[in-house]
């Protein structure tokens, strides 16, 4: 249950909204209970008129008697439907408050855990799959705000009106309080033990969901490859399994579910009956009027609500401590890579790596080993090697994904590691390797890099990044959906709106992560020309495993598991007669 602690200063937060509703619900119970008093004395009345009209029948007194008393009991009628309607109106405030504050709480929680997400490092998003990310923020908090929520409010409604209740019980009859409430521990206990299975059941049911969805999706996202592996009747019989299973669990509830609502009113029968027969004996000795066994059976009615809410209360709590302890098991985690100054930094653009080598720390590969190079600003260095050699690792160093394992990171002469970590990230822009947009339009994913961007720097960006033509071929033009991951457009065309992107807030340092790899060189050429004029006298940094892609750069270095094998310029490199030579002479004899 310590877990819950955590949310006591989002409570402490909304206090002011969480005492009014206290308040309200104190103010709200009175009118409940009050009635039944109310009824008391109605009851009695007629009693007592039924005994004396037969004494007066015949006298004059009769006509006024029975007038007077119509206008009695339709007194105390008005009273208990005025009573009921204020009991309606404080309850509306009670919802209005404490219902309200889970709903902000809610907020609250899930805007603080997506903040917490984003600062953590990739490693976490390599541990975590997506589907436990969600659940965390979507189910996980919607379990702890039914304990904010409703398990508060029907927790204090249960105290004050256990208290209210019980105490006008006692003071009118001990022996028949005793009576009346012996079955609702009972009541309270089954629910509890049925609401546990119920709970079980509806987990049951959600895995199941979530399988269903999952396969629903991951079918439709791969629907080109099923369609073209003629698979449509195979996948529609394992979607029939899931659905059969899902439809078997939810009958599983309904079952349990049937079993509720039969044994909860049985309890409350139980009470009625034992009400009636103990206050039937008790009114034969005179020790009670009948009014009292109309107002306890009304106090028993009354009272039903917050003990069966008991069990289900804590069930809730049990649940929303379990949710609780798997949100603060991601909350607890500190972000390795944080900004220790908060000083704006201004990059010109000279990158200097050495000795850097970075072991991932979920894999254990040793990616970058004794790395050393500089670039100046204004320079484009470009990195060619063979898969797998280190290259993109260079590129999330430069941009700070990661920190080296030994070494240093140079940006202008200072520990990137000592720079404000928002300017360094802001002013260096990288088009990645794995191409990601946005279900979005073409618009929003190229003004993605640069919230205020105007139309005419939109389309200068993909003018330089060659896009342009193809845009004016849509029909949409700039507007055009791209579909889940920019499914709707080529390979080619996802690589060159990423290259957009990134040029469009012209960086102080450009990183283009193998994104010339499918455009032919015609393309490549016209690309890297524009480039020269936008990053002139800002720093680029050009992976490949091209060397039409790379060959105008100031400085190209080789690497080969994770090492620098060869570094130098274009013609000095072919001069060497290595590594980069032969790959060049491969290269141009593939091309004619
Ligand atoms: N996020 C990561 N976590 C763990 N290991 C990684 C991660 N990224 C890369 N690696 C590993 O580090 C090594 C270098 O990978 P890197 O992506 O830098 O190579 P690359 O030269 O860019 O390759 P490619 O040309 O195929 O893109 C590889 O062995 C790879 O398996």
């Amino acid at each position: 249950m310590k877990e819950l602690a955590y949310l006591n200063k989002y409570i402490i937060r909304y206090g002011f909204r969480l005492t009014l509703g206290i308040i309200f619900m104190i103010i709200s119970n009175i009118f409940a209970i009050a009635p039944a008093q109310v009824v008391r004395y109605a009851l009695d009345l007629v009693v007592d008129t039924l005994k004396t009209q037969t004494l007066l029948k015949g006298s004059e007194l009769y006509d006024s008697y029975i007038n007077e008393f119509f206008q009695v009991v339709l007194l105390y009628g008005g009273v208990i439907v005025g009573m009921a309607l204020m009991r309606g109106i404080f309850l509306f405030f009670v919802r209005q408050t404490i219902i309200v504050m889970s709903r902000l709480i809610e907020y609250d929680l899930k805007n603080d855990i997506f903040e917490h997400y984003q600062k953590l490092p990739l490693s976490f998003y390599r541990k975590n799959n997506t589907g436990d990310l969600m659940a965390r923020i979507s189910e996980d908090v919607s379990k702890v705000r039914m304990y904010l929520g409703p398990a508060i409010m029907y927790s204090i409604n249960m105290v004050i009106s256990f208290i209210l209740t019980i105490s006008i019980m006692v003071s009118i009859n001990v022996e028949l309080t005793i009576w009346a409430l012996f079955p609702l521990p009972l009541l309270s206990i089954s629910i509890y033990f049925v609401n546990n299975i119920i709970n079980k059941k509806s987990e049951l049911i959600q895995q199941q969901l979530s399988t269903m969805s999952t396969f629903v999706q991951e079918a439709f996202s791969g629907i080109r490859v099923l369609k073209a592996f003629v698979r449509e009747k195979e996948s529609l019989h394992q979607f029939d399994e899931t659905a059969k299973e899902y439809k078997y669990r939810q009958l599983e509830l309904a079952k349990v579910n049937s079993m509720f609502y039969p044994l909860m009113l049985f309890l409350i029968g139980l009470s009625t009956i034992l009400t009636v027969y103990v206050g039937g004996l008790e009114v034969e000795q005179g020790a009670i009027t009948p009014g009292v066994i109309a107002e306890f059976i009304m106090y028993v009615t009354l009272l039903t609500w917050p003990v069966t809410s008991l069990g289900w209360v804590t069930s809730i709590v049990q649940r929303a401590a379990a949710s609780q302890k798997r949100i603060n098991e991601f909350l607890s985690i500190e972000p390795e890579i944080t900004s220790p100054s908060n000083k704006p930094f201004d990059i010109k653009g000279k990158i200097t790596f050495k000795d850097v080598s970075l072991v991932y720390p979920d894999s254990g590969i040793k990616a970058l080993d004794k790395v050393s190079f500089e670039i100046e600003t204004g320079k484009t260095l470009a990195i060619l090697g063979t898969t797998g050699s280190g290259k993109s690792t260079v590129a999330n160093l430069i941009s700070r994904l990661y920190d080296p394992t030994e070494g240093q990171i140079l940006i202008d002469d200072h520990d990137l590691k000592t720079l404000n970590l928002h300017d360094v990230r802001s002013q260096i822009n990288m088009a990645p390797q794995d191409v990601f947009l946005f279900s979005n339009t073409l618009r929003n994913n190229i003004a993605f890099a640069k919230a205020d961007a105007t139309e005419e720097d939109i389309i200068r960006a993909t003018k330089n990044a060659g896009l342009w033509e193809n845009i004016q071929n849509m029909d949409n033009g700039l507007d055009t959906v791209v579909g889940e991951r920019g499914i709707t457009l080529s390979g080619g065309q996802k690589q060159r709106a990423t290259i957009a992107r990134a040029i469009l807030g012209t960086p102080s340092i450009l990183i283009l992560d193998d994104s010339l790899s499918a455009v032919d060189t015609n393309t490549e050429n016209e690309i890297l020309n524009n480039l020269q004029e936008v990053m002139k006298d800002r720093t680029s940094v050009i992976i490949s495993h091209r060397v039409s892609s790379v060959k105008l750069a100031n400085k190209i270095i080789v690497l080969h598991e994770g090492q620098i094998i060869e570094q130098g310029t274009h013609d000095e490199l072919l001069k060497i007669e290595g590594h980069y030579q032969s790959l060049y002479q491969q290269q141009s004899e593939s091309n004619n």
